[in-house]
This record gives C-alpha cells, sequence and structure tokens, in this order.
C-alpha cells in the first residue's frame, strides 16, 4: 500500500475497517499483522504494481493511474498483468494534457512533434502515439519501429513547472482540484485516463485463500462506506411505490407492524442518493424515515 502520500490516510483507514491490526515501527517499510499471518508493505505508489505484478506481493493499493502507467510499457513484461479486484473510489483525479492558459495551442493534436514533460512517460507515449498514427507524422527508426516525433521527457515531480521553464509545450500530469494547474498558468485540454485507488492483486499469489479473504473484507468495507440502511413506516396501499424508491442492493426488507394497515421497510440506499431518495419517499407518504451509518457489510 500507499507509503505516505495522498493515498495512505485512506489506506489505513481501510485496513481499521477491515480489522487488520498492526504496529509499524517508525521509519520501517514492512509492518507485521497481529490478527493474521500476512505482512504490510509501505511502499510509493508508483512502486506498487511492479511488486504485485513480479508477484512479491499478494494485493496492493495503488492509483490506476500508477497501474496504467506500469501496464503500458512496450513490449510488455513479466511483471505487467496485474488483476485488478476493486474499485476503492478515493484518490480520485485525471491524468490530463496541460499546455499555457495564454498560449497558441487548444487542441492535443498541435502538441505532435514538440516536448512534452510527465512523470507518466508510458502512458504519455502511448497517447502521443495514437495521436500520431491518426494524422500526425510518424518517423520509423532503424528497428523498423514507429518512433515518436513528440519528444517526451521524464522529470519525478513538479511537472507544472516545466512550461514556464520553457522545457516544455504542453504536460502531462495529474489533476484532482485544479488548483495546482491554475497557479502554473495551466489549462486542460485532454484527459488521458480518468484514477482511483485500486486494489490489485498478483496473477500468482502465494496464498490465493488469505488474498481471498482480506478482498471480501475491504470489499466489506467499501460497500458499507457507499451505502446507508434506510427505515421507514408507511402504508401498504403505497409499499408498492415505496420499494421502487428503495429497491435495495437484493430487495428491501418489509415488517409487520401492530397497525395491520402499516409496514415498516428497511433497504440500503447508495449514501449520494439518499437526500433524493428521502424527498421521494415523503412525496409517496412514507414517514418516520430514518437513515443509519453502516459500520461494515459482507
Ligand atoms: N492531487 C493528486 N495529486 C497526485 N496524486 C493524486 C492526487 N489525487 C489523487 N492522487 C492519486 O494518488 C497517487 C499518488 O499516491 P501517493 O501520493 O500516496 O504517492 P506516494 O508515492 O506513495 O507518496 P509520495 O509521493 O508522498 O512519496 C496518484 O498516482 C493518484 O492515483
Ligand atoms: O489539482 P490539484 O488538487 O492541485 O492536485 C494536482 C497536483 O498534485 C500533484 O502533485 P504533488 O502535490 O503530489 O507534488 P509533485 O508536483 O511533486 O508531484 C500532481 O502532480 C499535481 O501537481
Amino acid at each position: 500500500m500507499s507509503a505516505e502520500g495522498r493515498l495512505h490516510q485512506a489506506c489505513l483507514d481501510l485496513l481499521t475497517g477491515s480489522d487488520i491490526q498492526f504496529h509499524r515501527h517508525s521509519r520501517l517499510d514492512i509492518a507485521l499483522v497481529k490478527n493474521l499471518p500476512l505482512a504490510l508493505v509501505f511502499l510509493p505508489a508508483a512502486d506498487i504494481p511492479t511488486f504485485v505484478g513480479e508477484g512479491r506481493v499478494d494485493l496492493g493499493i495503488t492509483g490506476r493511474d500508477q497501474v496504467a502507467e506500469h501496464e503500458a510499457v512496450t513490449p510488455p513484461t513479466d511483471t505487467t498483468g496485474v488483476e485488478e479486484v476493486l474499485d476503492l473510489e478515493f484518490g480520485r483525479c485525471r491524468l490530463q494534457v496541460q499546455v499555457p492558459e495564454n498560449g497558441q495551442i487548444t487542441r492535443p493534436e498541435e502538441l505532435v512533434g514538440r516536448n512534452i514533460v510527465t512523470s507518466f512517460t508510458n502512458l504519455a507515449e502511448a497517447y502521443f502515439r495514437k495521436l500520431e498514427n491518426n494524422g500526425g507524422e510518424v518517423v520509423v527508426n532503424g528497428e523498423g519501429k514507429g518512433r515518436l516525433s513528440t519528444t517526451i521527457k521524464y522529470i519525478g515531480g513538479s511537472v507544472e513547472a516545466a512550461c514556464a521553464l520553457g522545457v516544455a509545450d504542453g504536460i502531462v500530469d495529474l489533476v484532482e482540484s485544479g488548483e495546482t494547474m491554475r497557479a502554473a498558468g495551466l489549462k486542460a485540454i485532454s484527459t488521458v485516463i480518468e484514477s482511483t485507488a485500486i486494489l490489485i492483486r498478483s496473477k500468482r499469489p502465494s496464498d490465493p485463500k488469505l488474498v481471498d479473504l482480506i478482498a471480501s473484507r475491504i470489499r466489506g468495507v467499501i460497500t458499507a462506506q457507499k451505502y446507508v440502511l434506510c427505515t421507514y413506516n408507511v402504508h401498504r396501499e403505497k409499499l408498492h411505490d415505496a420499494c421502487k424508491i428503495t429497491p435495495g442492493k437484493r430487495a428491501p426488507t418489509v415488517n409487520a407492524l401492530e397497525d395491520s394497515l402499516w409496514v415498516a421497510v428497511s433497504a440500503m440506499v447508495e449514501r449520494k442518493q439518499i437526500a433524493l431518495v428521502m424527498d421521494e419517499l415523503s412525496e409517496v407518504g412514507a414517514c418516520d424515515v430514518i437513515v443509519t451509518k453502516i459500520e461494515n457489510t459482507r
């Protein structure tokens, strides 16, 4: 899992929710889990697909962008081909082509043959190769392999400074809020990939049963975060309408009340939909609506 950066805290929360207990000594990148026969390794987000791909680590949490960058290497290697298990739905960002806001360039095609700076060289190369093959000039090198006329240069950090420093005509960099991009006087003209954190697994896990158990615990925590439990009372005549509003994950639970004309309904509802669902339930006459946080689910 991610060592220190933007995904770190959310990863720790996932482990807590999955009851994976460990103590990490300061400066150590490995921690033994107290209540399961496994160890946690804290690595930079960009290195995780390599370790999982090589089968040295069974499960990993990193950004989809990092996995895509690792997988975009040409030709594919033994370490490519990790399996995505689950979208963890945090760490949302986009890898975007950016150019100076006040410059002449408005379309990514106009960057063909120019200088690009990025930390995602494989994805940038694949992106510009596609652009070049669709109209841009393709130079073929001595080995007969199509070589890019666009120059892709690697920079590890502060990529947004490259245009102002005259090193690049455009950059390919991550955008979350867009603050860094705007502060650097840049604008996005295209999206290479949309990313969230994902759970990945090796094709050759050392302990497939344990991998399934951990994946299932993490899935439970993610589902619990995504849903709330909605309970309410409704007149039997309106039960059909109400159940259409709250169909639940499988089906709503309907319980009889002492008043035989009324029933109590409970169903899981997507957290982001709950305000709308409550409005609609009120419209069909449901009352005593209670929304409860789900701690965990399986
Ligand atoms: N605003 C953002 N900037 C960079 N990465 C982001 C952003 N928002 C989400 N992410 C995701 O976080 C990933 C980087 O993770 P993280 O910052 O944990 O990296 P790290 O290498 O482990 O930490 P550090 O860079 O501090 O050493 C990106 O690949 C991306 O998927
Ligand atoms: O859209 P925003 O919310 O502003 O976030 C995007 C910025 O954050 C990341 O850089 P980071 O701060 O991790 O440092 P870095 O430039 O050294 O990679 C990324 O590379 C962008 O520069």
